[in-house]
């Protein structure tokens, strides 16, 4: 992903902008501002953490939950990006999603795989349980990339309101069922050509686009 010289901040900042604006699509501060970000160890949580703090700017309260963190330079200075803003870090899942008007899961992306390992079961299910909505960030946490979900353990019955794929779509949409945005307005018309990808129609200052999932009318 170093192609197109862009480094791995700017990346992430791109990613987290678009997962902003999708959960803005979905359900404006009015509509309830607690939000609940759920972060991985890899950057699929830095996507979430920079996410929170854009949500915040947008009048959100957004509460993180971080338990495997990284001593990672990048993800120290965005975690200090968060305390600035006084915004909380909850190590306790269970009561954060008692107390929360949406959810994101910025949890596993694209380079799970295996088992769930712990600390994140009991997150998994809690997820998979919920009423509350999820927007899934990349791939729904605990899917195969390829496959989608695992046919045994957390996540087997797991399936997000809405899910951002980040750049482009992956494989296991095939598997999925629900609102699909896609975050990627970076791409030049070369970098989509190399990798044989097509560009959504992004439309103003949009950093997302909707698609339609097949058999679902939007
Ligand atoms: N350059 C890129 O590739 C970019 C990727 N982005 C995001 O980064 C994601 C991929 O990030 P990473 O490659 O860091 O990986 P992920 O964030 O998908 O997950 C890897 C982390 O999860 C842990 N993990 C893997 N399997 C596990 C299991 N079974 N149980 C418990 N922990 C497990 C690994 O130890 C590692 O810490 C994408 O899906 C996307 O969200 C964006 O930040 C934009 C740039
Ligand atoms: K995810």
């Amino acid at each position: 992903m170093s192609t197109g010289a862009f480094s791995i901040d700017q990346l992430m900042e791109l990613a987290g902008l678009s997962v902003s604006q999708a959960v803005f699509k979905l359900h404006p501060p009015s509509k309830g501002s607690r939000v609940l970000v759920a972060c991985g160890p890899g950057n699929n949580g830095g996507d979430g953490l920079v996410a929170a703090r854009h949500l915040w700017h947008y009048g959100y309260q957004p509460t993180i939950y971080y338990p495997k963190q990284s001593k990672n330079e990048l993800y120290q200075r965005l975690k200090k990006q968060l305390e600035g803003l006084t915004i909380p870090f909850e190590n306790d899942f269970g009561k954060a999603i008692g107390e929360t008007d949406h959810i994101v899961d910025a949890i596993f992306g694209f380079s799970f795989s295996g088992e769930v390992r712990e600390p994140f079961p009991s997150v998994i299910e809690a997820l998979e349980k919920t009423r509350i909505p999820v927007l899934a960030v990349d791939a729904p946490s605990s899917w195969n990339i390829e496959t989608g979900p695992p046919e045994s353990g957390p996540g087997r019955q797991y399936s997000p309101d809405a899910l951002i794929s980040l750049t482009a779509p992956k494989p296991l949409l095939k598997m999925y069922r629900g609102r699909h945005f896609v975050g990627g307005r970076f791409l030049s018309q070369a970098m989509a050509e190399k990798y044989n990808l097509d560009i959504p129609p992004y439309e103003g200052l949009d950093q997302v686009v909707e698609l339609r999932v097949e058999g679902r009318k939007l």
